[in-house]
């Protein structure tokens, strides 16, 4: 939490204001920032100054992880936040690719479940990388992508978090992310929860025990519309203890996660939060 206070605290500080085509807005704008989570000691990053919805972080990444590529499927899942980006955005709307309703086209877990490689067929990266862990195998290469360029013109968004690269010590599962493009008082309250999600359920799954996440953010900006929310409002407040995350113990395999899993195979315990914040969103 202190993480996500002192670069939101820096960005008002050092940033520089960007304008920025695709949204129309600016951007108060800061380059690099590094967050770490010590997902074995369970010290889950759930902002406590506002209200956090970690339901809908958790539910983003199991569909990114089953390789949803539309909004209904992550609705169905317990998530809204990509009805804008799907249904809303005009450049998107009158994109040839776009298949209808909802469609996001092909970006995310629609990537790397399904990696298209030059020479026919494709890949799916996540299946390659829990065998290999599951194996006690890091061939130094366990990275899940979802970063294709030959295939943005086909998505309504580029992906923002990746890269996520898994590391095994012995048993000890790390986890590097990076991301691009980083809306701090929105979206960087899901993507940590997202990066630590991540590296407990794939430690889990392959038997192995949670270590580090280490998530890199190049972009980290706040746009002109929430400035004065997060300076004179979240930033105000005093940050409550940090709550524990809980997954269902019988979730074993990828499989599991594919088939039977829902938000009610995971919970929050302790979680103390200050008043909700409606930042506004930009499309
Ligand atoms: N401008 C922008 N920022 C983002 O963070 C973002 C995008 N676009 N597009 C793709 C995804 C969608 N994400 C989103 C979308 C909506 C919320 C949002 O509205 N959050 C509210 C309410 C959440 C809820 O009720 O579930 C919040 O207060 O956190 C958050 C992240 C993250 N990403
Ligand atoms: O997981 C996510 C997804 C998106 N974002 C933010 C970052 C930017 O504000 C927009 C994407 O716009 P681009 O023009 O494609 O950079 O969405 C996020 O913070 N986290």
């Amino acid at each position: 939490m202190k993480q996500y206070l002192d670069l939101s605290q820096r960005i008002i500080d050092e940033g520089q204001w960007v304008a920025n085509e695709r949204t129309g807005k600016r951007c108060l704008t800061l380059i690099n920032a590094d967050l770490t989570y010590d997902v074995g000691n369970g010290e889950f990053p759930l902002v406590t100054t506002r209200k956090s919805y970690w339901k809908s972080a958790v539910a983003e990444m199991l569909g990114y992880l089953r390789g949803y590529d539309n909004a209904a499927d992550f609705r169905a899942l317990g998530t809204k936040t990509w009805d804008a980006n799907a249904n809303d955005n005009e450049a998107w709307l009158n994109n040839p690719y776009r298949k209808g309703v909802d469609d996001m086209g092909l970006c995310y877990g629609a990537i790397g479940r399904n990696f298209p490689k030059p020479d026919g067929g494709t890949i799916d990266l996540l299946r390659q990388i829990v065998d290999d862990l599951s194996a006690k195998k890091d061939n130094r290469g366990e990275i899940l992508t979802f970063y294709h360029p030959g295939a943005f013109h086909m998505a309504c968004l580029r992906p923002c978090m990746y890269s996520h690269h898994f590391s095994l010590l012995g048993d000890t599962l790390y986890l590097n992310s990076t991301q691009r493009s980083c809306d701090v008082p929105l979206g960087l309250n899901f993507n940590m929860v997202q990066v630590y999600f991540l590296l407990a359920i794939m430690a889990q799954i392959t038997g192995n025990k949670p270590g580090k996440a280490y998530h890199k953010i190049v972009n980290a900006h706040i746009y002109e519309d929430q400035l004065e929310l997060m300076r004179d409002v979240q930033l105000k407040r005093e940050p409550f203890p940090a709550p524990t995350f809980h997954i269902n113990p019988d979730i074993r395999s990828l499989e599991d996660l594919e088939t039977w899993v829902t938000l009610d195979d995971f919970s929050v315990e302790g979680y103390q939060y200050h008043e909700p914040i409606a930042y506004p969103f930009s499309v």
